[in-house]
């Protein structure tokens, strides 16, 4: 039986290339960049007001003037109004484009206003104040985002504001979701008293949507023909298969048999880990990978976050994810020389650390327990108790 490690090793040599595609800016979230935004024009692209007042030239305040003839009213968007001297302003709006002629901005609730003039009230004024000088945040040209990032709503208001309407962004993989299992029937449908609704498919489905990715789901039967058909049919259409179950040693788990008939290459069956020993990783000769995760829904949530998105994230050209750590909140022991995935819930304290307090529930089909924690730590292999204090690594979903 490999490690996590090796198996993750394993995985992440078999990172793909899907292209590119453009897409409307406003559909874009959550999809990866792959073009550098870069800025149409100087950003701001004038000497933008920043408060209601008047403006003026700062020279008429070295002058000593303090009481300014207001020559006009400018509203943001309209084309800058000059004065003829130093002792004239204008009216100016927030968002308006001041004119060459001046550069400095005072605020309404300093100013006295009577019979068309305006008499400062404060004293310490500074050259420039209230103005959003034009290029101080970007010149033009410059790249205000990088590819091979996600795009997140600060992005999208970025490419709104240069006028960008598509985005060129990564493709994602064409991804099959598959259930299997006689004893899973439709949400909709009733079960018998021994029958379980599936679930592993909408939960794996509902963690892609998070990531920006879609997928198709399907179900098999425990039944070696039809299996082999659906994956067959699978395998020729998308780029991406997650199975969920039907992997194990049970006389009726006929995925792994039916993925050897179609000639996927099986590169690992079995992990030292808990959950989700017996997951199996495979490679059809058309590119197309398998992801076999065991059914037990909390294996094959880990797995799903663990190995996918791992992988997902190297494939789309993402750099890796931070690590994360927390601090245990209480002693645990694990003897089984397994690497432990345990459920944990996280919790800022008032000293500013993390810490992880750990919600065993019952074992990885306690599915009802990923409603009450947020996390699992990764305990290694090697060592059986781990103390309150302790620093742990965090896989958070
Ligand atoms: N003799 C052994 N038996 C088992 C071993 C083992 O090493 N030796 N490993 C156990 C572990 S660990 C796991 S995990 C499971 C994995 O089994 P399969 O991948 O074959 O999964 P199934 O047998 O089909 O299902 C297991 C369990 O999960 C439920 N399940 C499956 N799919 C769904 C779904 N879509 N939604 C909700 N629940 C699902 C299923 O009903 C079973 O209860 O094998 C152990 N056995
Ligand atoms: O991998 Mo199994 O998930 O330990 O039950
Ligand atoms: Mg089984």
């Amino acid at each position: 039986m490999i490690t996590v490690e090796e198996a993750e090793k394993i995985i992440l040599a078999r990172l793909r290339d899907y292209g590119t595609e453009k897409v409307p800016f406003e559909q874009s979230l959550g999809r990866v960049l792959a073009e550098d935004i870069k800025a149409d024009r100087d950003l701001p692209p004038f000497n933008r007001v920043t408060m209601d007042g008047i403006a003026i030239s700062f020279k008429a305040i070295a002058n000593d003037i303090s009481t300014f003839r207001i020559k006009a009213t400018q509203a943001a968007g309209e084309e800058p109004l000059s004065v003829s001297g130093h002792e004239e302003c204008i009216e100016i709006m927030t968002g308006a484009a001041l004119s060459p002629a001046l550069d400095t901005v005072i605020r309404y609730e300093d100013l006295t206003i009577k019979d068309k003039m305006a008499t400062i009230a404060i004293r310490d004024i500074k050259k420039g104040q209230n103005v959003h000088t034009q290029g101080s945040d970007k010149k033009s040209g410059d790249i205000v985002a990088a590819a091979n990032q996600l795009i997140t709503p600060a992005i999208i208001s970025l490419a709104a504001s240069l006028g960008k309407t598509e985005l060129l962004v990564k493709t994602n993989p064409r991804i099959a979701i598959i259930s299997s299992g006689d004893e899973l029937v439709d949400v909709a449908d009733k079960p018998t008293a021994y029958q379980i609704r599936r679930s592993n498919n909408y939960t794996i489905n509902a963690v892609l949507n998070k990531h920006g990715l879609q997928a198709d789901m399907h179900h098999i039967p425990d039944e070696p023909q039809i299996t082999r058909k659906q994956i067959d049919h699978c395998l020729h259409n998308y780029d991406v298969i997650l199975l969920s179950g039907g992997i194990s040693m049970g006389k009726f788990d006929y995925i792994p048999k039916a993925l050897d008939d179609l000639q996927v290459v099986k590169l690992f069956h079995k992990v030292k880990q808990r959950p989700g020993k017996p997951f199996w990783f495979g490679s059809h000769a058309n590119g197309t990978l398998v992801f076999a995760f065991p059914g037990n829904p909390v294996a094959t949530f880990m797995c799903l976050h663990r190995y996918f998105l791992t992988w997902f994230r190297q494939t789309m050209g993402l750099p890796p994810a931070k690590p994360v750590y927390a601090v245990l909140s209480n002693d645990f022991s694990f003897q089984p020389d397994l690497d432990y995935f345990l459920q944990v819930k996280l919790n800022f304290t008032e000293q500013g650390s993390l810490t992880a307090s750990p919600v065993e529930g019952n074992g990885s089909g306690d599915f009802a327990n990923l409603a009450d924690t947020d996390a699992f730590i990764a305990l290694p292999a090697h060592k059986a108790e781990f103390k309150k204090g302790e620093v742990c690594s965090v896989l958070k979903f």
